[in-house]
C-alpha cells in the first residue's frame, strides 16, 4: 500500500474495560489504560494521524501527556469506529483509514508497518485464534465498514476485505483474558503494560 495511513483507535471506558480480566489480580482500568497507551505509542510512527475515541476523560489525558488527540464518540465499538473514519475523511477524502483495537501490549511498531505496507485493497488482520479481528484497513477513499464483535474475521473476509497473515505477531495478539495476557508477555510487553504489572509479577 502506497498511501499513508490515518488510524481511529477505539477506546472503552475503563471502569467497564476488560471485564474478561476479572478475577486476575490487577488494577482492570488501569491496566486497559496502559494497554491503549502502549498501543497507540507503537502504532503512532507508522501512521500520519491517530484519533482516539473514547468517552473515558482519564484516556484522554493519558493521550493528550502523549501529544494524541481524542475525541468523545458514541457508545458502541462499531458506532465510535464509524464516527471516527468520518472524522479523518473529512479532513482527507482519498485517505486510507484503518481501526486498530486498543488491547495490543505487545505491538511493535515494524511489524504494524509491515502489515500496512503488505495491505492491497481493504484489508483486516485476524487475530491469534483467526476469530476477530485486530486492524482493518480501508482502501484509499473506500469505506470501512467495522463489523467488530464475535466473529468479526468471518464478516470482515464476507464483506470483501482481504485477511493480512505475515509476520507481524504483535498485531495478532490483542489481549482479553489472563492466557492472552501471558502470551503476550512472551512477546514483550510495552512499558506501561509492564509498569502496571511489575508489583504482582
Ligand atoms: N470507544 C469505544 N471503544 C470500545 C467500545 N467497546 C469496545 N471498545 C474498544 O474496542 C476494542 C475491543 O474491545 P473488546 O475486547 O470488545 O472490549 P474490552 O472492554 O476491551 O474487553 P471485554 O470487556 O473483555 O469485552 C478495545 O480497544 C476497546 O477499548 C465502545 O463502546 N466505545
Ligand atoms: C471486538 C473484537 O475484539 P475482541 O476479541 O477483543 O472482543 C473483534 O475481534 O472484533
Amino acid at each position: 500500500m502506497g498511501a499513508e495511513v490515518d488510524l481511529v483507535v477505539p477506546v472503552k471506558a475503563l471502569e467497564r474495560a476488560k471485564s474478561r480480566l476479572v478475577g486476575a489480580r490487577v488494577d482492570r482500568p488501569a491496566l486497559a489504560l496502559a494497554f491503549a497507551l502502549d498501543t497507540v505509542a507503537a502504532a503512532r510512527p507508522v501512521a500520519r494521524r491517530v484519533l482516539v475515541v473514547t468517552s473515558d476523560p482519564a484516556v484522554a489525558r493519558g493521550l493528550r501527556a502523549l501529544g494524541v488527540e481524542s475525541a468523545a464518540g458514541p457508545e458502541g465499538l462499531n458506532e465510535a469506529l464509524r464516527f471516527g473514519f468520518s472524522v479523518l475523511r473529512e479532513r482527507d477524502p482519498g485517505s486510507v483509514v484503518g481501526a486498530l483495537q486498543a488491547d495490543l501490549p505487545a505491538l511493535r511498531t515494524a511489524e504494524l508497518a509491515l502489515a500496512v505496507a503488505a495491505a492491497r485493497g481493504r484489508a483486516f488482520c485476524p487475530d491469534r485464534q483467526g476469530t476477530g479481528t485486530t486492524l482493518l484497513l480501508s482502501e484509499p477513499g473506500g469505506p470501512l465498514e467495522p463489523a467488530f464483535g464475535t466473529g468479526s474475521a468471518a464478516a470482515h473476509a464476507a464483506s470483501g476485505a482481504t485477511a493480512l497473515v505475515g509476520p507481524w505477531p504483535s498485531l495478532r495478539h490483542d489481549v482479553d483474558t489472563a492466557a492472552d495476557l501471558d502470551l503476550a508477555a512472551e512477546l514483550g510487553l510495552g512499558p506501561r503494560t509492564a509498569a502496571v504489572l511489575s508489583p504482582v509479577c
